[in-house]
């Protein structure tokens, strides 16, 4: 069995979730696997980022959707944004006004872009694993609600019908698809590990 090909996906205005990447990429290769840092393209204006006092982008790649699609893995490193993912990365994934193509992408496993050029391939990142690692201000100022606020909005732009939350599926607008079996096999894997868990429990 060939080692699965891991992306650590960054957006990073000041530098901390960098550093953090570079630590996960060395906790993955410590592990004995391998990983490559790329990064969300920036959506401020320079005008904006100057304001911010924000230094020049880490020398990282910019990710885009056909390249997100080629790994078995990806882990995020996300900065807080008032308790959120920021507005960069969510817009980065965005695909609201196209659902209906996202239901039909995720049966043919099509790469799917919208228009607003997301790197978010809907379908093509089903059953892919996903993690995320977060930063923030304060003393743990929000970091929680991060994670929280961005499963939500992953979940809804692509990483569907099964993931590292959880077995999922689709049921479509007027219920008219059913589980896929890929989907299936997902459920099948976290009964056993669900099992394996409350098993070890005595009642
Ligand atoms: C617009 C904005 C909103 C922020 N909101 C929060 C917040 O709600 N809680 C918090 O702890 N930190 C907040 N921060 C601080 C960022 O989380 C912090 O600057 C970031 O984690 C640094 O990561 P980076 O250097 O990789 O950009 C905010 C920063 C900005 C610019």
């Amino acid at each position: 069995m060939s080692s699965p090909s891991i992306a650590i996906i960054i957006y990073s205005m000041y530098g901390h979730i960098a550093i953090m990447a570079e630590s996960v990429k060395k906790g993955i290769e410590e592990a004995g696997g391998t990983a490559e840092i790329w990064q969300i393209p920036e959506t401020l204006p320079q005008e904006v980022l100057t304001k911010m006092h924000a230094p020049p982008k880490p020398d990282y790649p910019i990710i885009d959707a056909a390249k997100l699609a080629t790994f078995d893995a990806f882990i995020m490193g996300i900065p807080t944004r008032i308790r959120q993912l920021p507005r960069t990365m969510e817009g980065a994934f965005r695909s609201s006004s196209l659902c209906l193509t996202v239901l039909i992408n995720i049966e043919t496993n099509q790469v799917f872009w919208d228009s607003t050029g997301s790197l978010w391939q809907t379908g093509a990142l089903v059953g892919k694993y996903a993690g995320a690692f977060v930063s923030s201000a304060g003393p743990g100022g929000g970091q929680e609600m991060t994670i929280n606020s961005a499963l939500s909005t992953l979940t809804h732009h692509g990483i569907v019908g099964g993931s590292p939350w959880g077995a999922g599926t689709f049921a479509g607008k007027m219920g008219e698809r059913q589980p896929s079996a890929l989907e299936l096999q997902m459920a099948v894997i976290q009964g056993k590990q669900f099992y394996g868990v409350v098993s070890r429990v005595k009642f």
